[in-house]
């Protein structure tokens, strides 16, 4: 079966500046993939070159086996960039309406208002929208039709909470279903949430890629988490930090830590023990020198 995306060997240069090197990725219907990075790290021009929107200066892609930027490919890829530009005088219903008669699958709009809370914008001109706003309707847009590959650049980034999560919830239903999707995000927490793959690049090179039940088995570290009563501090030796109204210990040993605790009667409450955080296990790796 043809994979979503199959790029081998991508490369982008601006003058002296190689934003992508050596770039190879694999997505396959039903898998989520975020690209994580620093910025600059050249996330945007990897996926400008998958998407079709750029020439890379070596390597290829394929989408579903057809050529990025080919019709055939743009059929079934739905897209949401970092900038939009949309036409101010349309309304997001007359934007969607237009996207929807060009898909395969046309969508039932009463539906995708509903799943993208458009309600109360769905009529009004897009001259003057908050930029949540234009980006809730770009997120529309993307997963218009069900397409077979969603490219999402930063799809949250002005998005307030509530969207988020609903972003969330769309982003693994779609791809629960079989849909192909490839996300970057500064929320490293999103990418927790949505994709199944990292592929991590720094200075356009992969420095990292592999599952994230691969990537957190490789770091058996806790994150333990509790409250002491007013006055009292944790023990020097177990290195806590203090987080909202509690502390925070990152343990590579939380057993042996908590027996410890309780032999020294330390008078914890609000015991936590959750795995690291994404961004917690990341930087971990990176200290380690292990990239
Ligand atoms: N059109 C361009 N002309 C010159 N340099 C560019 C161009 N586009 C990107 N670059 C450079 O390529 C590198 C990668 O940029 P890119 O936008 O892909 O990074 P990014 O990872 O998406 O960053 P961010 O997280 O800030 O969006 C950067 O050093 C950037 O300055």
């Amino acid at each position: 079966m043809q994979k979503a995306i199959e790029a081998r060997g991508l490369t982008k240069r601006f003058g002296a500046v190689t934003a992508v090197e050596n770039l190879s990725l694999q997505l396959g219907e039903g898998e989520a993939i975020g690209l994580l990075g620093t910025n600059g790290a050249g996330k945007t021009t990897a996926l400008a070159m998958l998407m079709g929107l750029r020439m890379p200066d070596a390597g290829e892609v394929r989408l579903f086996g057809h050529l990025p930027g080919s019709a055939a490919a743009r059929e079934v890829m739905g897209v949401t960039p970092q900038a939009t530009g949309f036409p101010d005088q349309l309304s997001p219903r007359e934007v969607l309406a237009y996207a929807n008669a060009r898909r395969k699958n046309c969508a039932n709009l009463d539906d995708v208002i509903t799943a993208f809370a458009l309600g109360p914008l769905i009529n009004r001109r897009m001259a003057g929208f908050s930029g949540g706003e234009v980006r809730r309707v770009a997120l529309a847009l993307a997963f218009l039709g069900r397409p077979g590959l969603v490219f999402l650049d930063e799809p949250t980034a002005g998005l307030d909470t509530g969207a988020q999560d609903a972003f969330r919830v769309i982003a693994r239903d779609y791809v629960a279903k079989g849909g192909a999707l490839i996300l970057t995000s500064h929320h490293w927490d999103e990418i927790e949430a949505v994709c199944d793959r990292i592929t991590m690049i720094d200075q356009g090179r992969k420095v990292m890629e592999g599952t994230l039940t691969d990537i957190r088995a490789r770091m058996q570290a806790r994150q333990i988490g509790f409250t002491l009563p007013e006055g009292a501090a944790p023990p020097d030796w177990i290195r806590a930090r203090p987080q909202g109204m509690g502390w925070r210990v990152e343990s590579d040993d939380s057993d042996t830590d908590l027996r410890r605790m309780v032999t020294e009667k330390v008078p914890f409450s609000g015991l936590t023990i959750e795995p690291l955080a994404l961004k917690d296990i990341i930087s971990r790796i990176r200290k380690e020198g292990c990239i």
